[in-house]
């Protein structure tokens, strides 16, 4: 599995990508709102995360469009940032055909707000590059968001979407909407593809009690070998 941040935030990307473990970036419209984000930055703000991780880790960027044709335009903007840009788009009827207009001249989406496994199929037929299926938001409504991810990792997994995608490209299956570490657990048990988590849960990922607690006798048993 793979670690993508969900972040708009510049300097919590920095600091995750000096780690050497990421793997690419998702951001949304809330996120980018939360940062204080002004429309008219917007694509420049996406060109500097590109310019952070770098060309091969993929930055997922949202369309707020809601008709075909304003979806494909702001996609092929977009996607003219810079070329690890990955378009991402809302699994609606709209965004289905948006999709697949982007993947037939090659450009990469990001089928997101994904529920279900019927959603999953049609996006993945209509040429998504990643599906999004969020595990945290089904849970709020009282269902079990991580059934519902392995689900949809099946059920992808069961069928060849080579033609239907980018340059027959696999797909990849983006755990989103992730709450906690064991979410993460669970997605990577599964085989989602990838785990695209907040800051606070990534810090969470890296740190376990156990180890805190092995470093400090550690050390201080060290400190014992140099005074000897
Ligand atoms: O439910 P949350 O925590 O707001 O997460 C929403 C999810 O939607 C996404 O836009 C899907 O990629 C991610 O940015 C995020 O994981």
């Amino acid at each position: 599995m793979k670690f993508f941040l969900d972040t708009a935030d510049l300097a919590e990307i920095e600091e995750a990508a000096s780690w050497g473990a990421l793997a690419g970036v998702t951001t949304n419209p809330t996120l980018y709102s939360r940062i204080g984000g002004k429309l008219d930055d917007f694509h420049a703000h996406i060109k500097r995360i590109c310019d952070i991780v770098g060309p091969d880790c993929p930055v997922s960027a949202e369309s707020v469009a809601m008709t075909r044709d304003e979806i494909v335009r702001d996609g092929r903007e977009l996607a003219a940032i810079a070329p690890n840009v990955v378009v991402k788009i809302p699994t609606m009827v709209e965004g289905l055909a948006a999709t697949r207009a982007l993947a037939d001249e090659g450009i990469p989406v990001n089928m997101t707000l994904c529920f279900t496994v019927p959603q999953a199929i049609l996006a993945a037929r209509a040429g998504a590059r990643y599906i999004s299926p969020f595990v945290g938001r089904f849970d709020d409504i009282s269902e079990d968001g991580l059934a519902q991810l392995d689900d949809v990792v099946r059920a992808i997994g069961n069928y060849d979407f080579s033609e239907d995608t980018v340059n027959g490209e696999q797909i990849e299956i983006i755990a989103a909407s992730i709450r906690s570490a064991n979410h993460v657990t669970q997605a990577a048990l599964m085989g989602a593809d990838i785990a695209t988590v907040p800051f606070g849960i990534l810090k969470k990922c890296v740190q376990h009690p156990l180890t805190d607690r092995g470093l400090e006798s550690f050390l201080t048993d060290w400190e014992k070998v140099q005074n000897a």
